[in-house]
């Protein structure tokens, strides 16, 4: 059954569209010769090398590796065959073919962890359903109040000018240490220290083909002192980092809780849910793995996709007039929250045009791939999201594809993952989103600080697992002098008022 979906997609595209139009084909001069006949059970790709083992490692860029995939999709077609070590990966650019491979097959799928080296920080499986539970649309709802409360305190930095991705990044620390744990962050927090330190160790750990490791699983038994085995060293600083990370935020949390002190939180939540009992270690240590691997994968991701949507309001300033003039018409004299939402068309379009105007996680990798047995594949988000195919113009910022009865995928549906293994904590990031460019939008005017056309900075963004613009100047101008008022007043609010997280779900 599997294999006739697989064999739907398992071919090129038609000699029209195909660039190289030699199908099915041989030979061609060049390194991404089509290899296999019609009747392969395999997608084309590039051709591997002759050299054993080798295969297409010299065609992968060290970097923006994405990039590359879309350029073979477009050649080859939805599904590309490329081998690593004797090992095969085939690469889905489009997201038809991920929704019919990735979605609707989704139980093919093994549990097997996909990378060990990821693994290695948060292997945390049997945890997945403490995540679904605390992070389920309803239980991210109570969080709102955190949310609120921090963006308001963050608008008034904000007016100052300077520094905005620093104050950005703090306010979503602070944001994400109060609903992962109840806590209050400091400055320079050793807790966001430690979290962040971990995160950088995943990322550059889950980097796909960075470490060979990745592909074959029995590399990790290799010493680290072996040439080559420097992703040994890695993975164990990882441990070391991870330890740290589920140690010591844990022990602070959990004396507030034999207080009676700890407040409404994630892990509170948890603590609280009628699975556990008192003498039960066992839950104890997943809430520990839970809450750890949550400030660890939150924090970044959010603020990522936070800084594609100021890059985007500097690349499409018409798109920012409009939100706001609807943000005008619709609220005019309070900071919107977020049960705003469904009065807000053009703000919800803009935001989803944001998740897939740049990808944070640009590739997915997942394994246990039953057919052909073994394969390892790569879900080329990027190249989906930048699909002409599916998204006309996809280079362009333009919100209004997503209004009306428009048809197109939801770019969430791309940009937080597939089947099992997809993002639980889409909720979360959605609505911080939403609320960060709802609140912003009502009082500011995000513009490039240069002139003209050269003064707009690129769309450069960083490699790894977690992409996010690279550093850019901006300025964020008070639209009027009720902006300011509005600001003011919401510091005074109380939001202290978060509602309990309850399990529930
Ligand atoms: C805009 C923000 C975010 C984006 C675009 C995003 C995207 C993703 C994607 C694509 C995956 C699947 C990775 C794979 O292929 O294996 C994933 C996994 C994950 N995300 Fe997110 N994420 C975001 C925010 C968050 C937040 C806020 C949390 C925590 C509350 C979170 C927690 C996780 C966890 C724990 C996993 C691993 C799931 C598993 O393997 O079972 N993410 N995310």
């Amino acid at each position: 059954m599997l294999s006739a979906t697989f064999q739907e997609f398992a071919h090129p595209k038609t000699a029209s569209q195909c660039k190289s139009a030699i199908w099915p084909v041989a030979v061609r001069p060049d390194s991404t010769q089509l290899i296999r006949s019609s009747t392969s059970r395999y997608p084309p790709g590039p051709r591997p090398s002759l050299i054993p083992l080798v295969g297409n490692l010299f065609d992968i860029p060290k970097t923006q590796q994405w990039k590359t995939f879309s350029d073979w999709g477009e050649q080859y077609g939805d599904l590309v065959m490329i081998q690593l070590m004797g090992k095969k990966i085939c690469i889905i650019n489009t997201y038809k073919a991920a929704q019919a491979l990735l979605t609707v097959k989704s139980s093919i799928y093994s549990d097997r962890p996909a990378m060990p080296m990821v693994n290695e920080l948060q292997s945390y499986a049997r945890q997945r359903k403490l995540f679904d539970m605390g992070f389920s649309a309803r239980n991210t709802s109570r969080y709102h109040g955190i949310i609120n409360r921090e963006y308001a305190r963050l608008l008034s930095l904000l007016m100052d000018g300077s520094k905005y991705d620093d104050h950005i990044k703090k306010s979503i620390d602070a944001i994400v240490m109060m609903i992962g744990l109840g806590y209050s962050i400091v400055e320079d927090d050793p807790f966001v220290r430690i979290a962040q330190q971990a995160q950088l160790a995943m990322v550059s750990a889950a980097r796909p083909g960075a470490y060979l490791v990745d592909l074959f699983p029995v590399l990790k038994y290799i010493p680290e002192w072996l040439p080559g085995a420097s992703f040994q060293k890695v993975a164990r600083e990882g441990r070391e980092l991870s330890k740290k990370l589920q140690t010591e935020p844990f022990a602070w949390a959990i004396s507030q809780f034999r207080k009676g002190e700890a407040k409404p939180s994630f892990f509170k939540a948890l603590m609280d849910s009628e699975r556990r009992t008192e003498q039960d270690s066992e839950h104890d240590t997943d809430i520990r793995a839970v809450t750890a691997v949550m400030y660890a994968t939150a924090a970044d991701t959010i603020f990522s996709s936070v800084l594609t949507f100021i890059l985007a309001m500097l690349h499409a300033p018409e798109a920012q007039k409009a939100a706001q003039d609807e943000l005008d018409r619709v609220i005019s004299h309070r900071l919107p929250g977020l049960d705003d939402r469904t009065q807000l068309p053009y703000l919800n379009a803009l935001v989803k045009e944001a998740l897939r105007w740049e990808l944070v996680i640009p590739l997915g990798v997942y394994n246990g791939y039953v057919i052909p047995a073994g394969t390892t594949i790569i879900a080329n988000q990027w190249g989906m999201a930048h699909d002409p195919g599916t998204y006309d113009q996809p280079y362009e910022f333009r919100p209004e594809r997503f209004l009306g009865n428009h048809g197109l995928p939801d770019p969430a549906s791309i940009a937080f993952g597939w089947g099992k293994r997809a993002c639980p904590g889409r909720y979360l990031a959605e609505d911080a989103l939403f609320l960060f460019a709802a609140m912003t939008l009502t009082c500011f005017t995000i513009s490039p600080v240069g002139k003209g056309k050269e003064g707009i900075p690129p769309r450069q963004y960083s490699d790894g697992l977690a992409s996010r613009p690279v550093p850019f100047p901006c300025s964020f101008a008070l639209r009027h002098p009720k902006a300011k008022d509005l600001i003011d007043n919401n510091l005074e609010y109380d939001f202290e008022g978060v509602e309990e997280v309850g399990g529930g779900e």
